[in-house]
């Protein structure tokens, strides 16, 4: 068996597309949805992907504003310019590029940033809203992976989904997310004792743990749908996931590749978050 592809680019594209109409359609009322991103320091991937937000964005008819700061800078003077694009009104969403300078306070920065306008999803109202069910902004890469669930028509009710990583950003969010599309969920961890036996037994595995072949074929079950979030590099310095993507995609039913998978989607949410914002504070 030879697994099909989840292809990320083009269900990306297709997103990208459905921002754009909604952009225009709040245009048109007069609004201009409007991200800021923030970019502390001179990490170089994350160089790279804030330009790839800001291009996402534009290219969608969303305004992005992105300030570069540098390293040196306080975390009180990174604390104040946050709040002042909490309180001004033509700013929709607040992004600030992970991960900070060691000297700042990850946890306390995005707290700082307002609910209203956590395009992230990152800060604990929105964990707790989607923990409850209520409206709020979900963390952009599983709430990319679960659209790759719908773009296959998968139907997660009663099936056995497995995460693999319990991280605030993906792994803890991905799970509530399909125990709220009625999945039985188990939770994996570097601390989970045979976790092929675990897998094994799994409909739907993701795998978010940031370490390469964490999944090969013998831990799968025949079928099975597999969504890499992973990104790392190989002996030949080539991104790769946490999956052993060769040899997995002949066991499995469906896969995500790296790159070209998780990756886009991820980009592809942050847009529609913003919109929501936007449409959300139009209201
Ligand atoms: N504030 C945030 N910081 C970070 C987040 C985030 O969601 N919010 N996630 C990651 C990095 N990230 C987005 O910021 C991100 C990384 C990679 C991609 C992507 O499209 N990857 C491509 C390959 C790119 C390449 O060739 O290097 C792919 O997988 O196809 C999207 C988003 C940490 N920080």
């Amino acid at each position: 068996m030879t697994a099909k592809l989840i292809d990320g680019n083009a269900l990306a594209a297709q997103i990208r597309a459905e921002v754009a109409g909604r952009t225009a359609a709040l245009k048109a009322r007069g609004v201009q949805p409007h991200l800021a991103i923030i970019l502390v320091g001179e990490d170089p991937a994350s160089q790279v992907y804030v330009k790839h937000k800001a291009a996402d964005s534009e290219q969608t008819g969303l305004k992005a504003s992105l300030e570069r700061l540098p390293a040196t800078l306080s975390e009180a003077d990174l604390l104040a310019r946050i709040r002042a694009l909490n309180e001004d009104p033509s700013v929709h969403g607040i992004l600030v590029q992970l991960p900070l300078p060691k000297h700042m306070d990850t946890h306390k920065v995005i707290e700082t940033i307002s609910p209203a306008k956590d395009v992230d999803g990152f800060h604990v109202a929105s964990a707790g809203a989607l923990m409850v069910g209520q409206p709020g902004f979900w963390p952009c890469t599983p709430y990319g992976c679960l659209k790759m669930l719908e773009s296959i028509g998968y139907d997660l009710k009663g099936k056995h989904a497995v995460v693999i990583g319990r991280s605030n950003i993906v792994g803890k969010p991905m799970a509530m997310m399909l125990l709220g599309r009625d999945a039985t969920v188990t939770v994996c961890h570097s601390r989970t004792k045979d976790l092929g036996a675990i897998t094994r037994q799994a409909d739907v595995v993701v795998a978010a743990v940031g370490k390469r072949n964490v999944l090969t074929a013998d831990m799968i079950k025949p079928g099975a749908v597999v969504i890499d979030v992973g990104m790392n590099r190989n002996d030949e310095g080539k991104l790769c996931g946490d999956v052993d993507f060769a040899g997995v995609k002949e066991v499995a039913g469906w896969i995500t590749p790296v790159p070209g998978g998780v990756g886009p989607m991820t980009r592809a949410m942050l847009l529609v978050n913003t919109i929501e914002a936007a449409e959300r504070s139009a209201q």
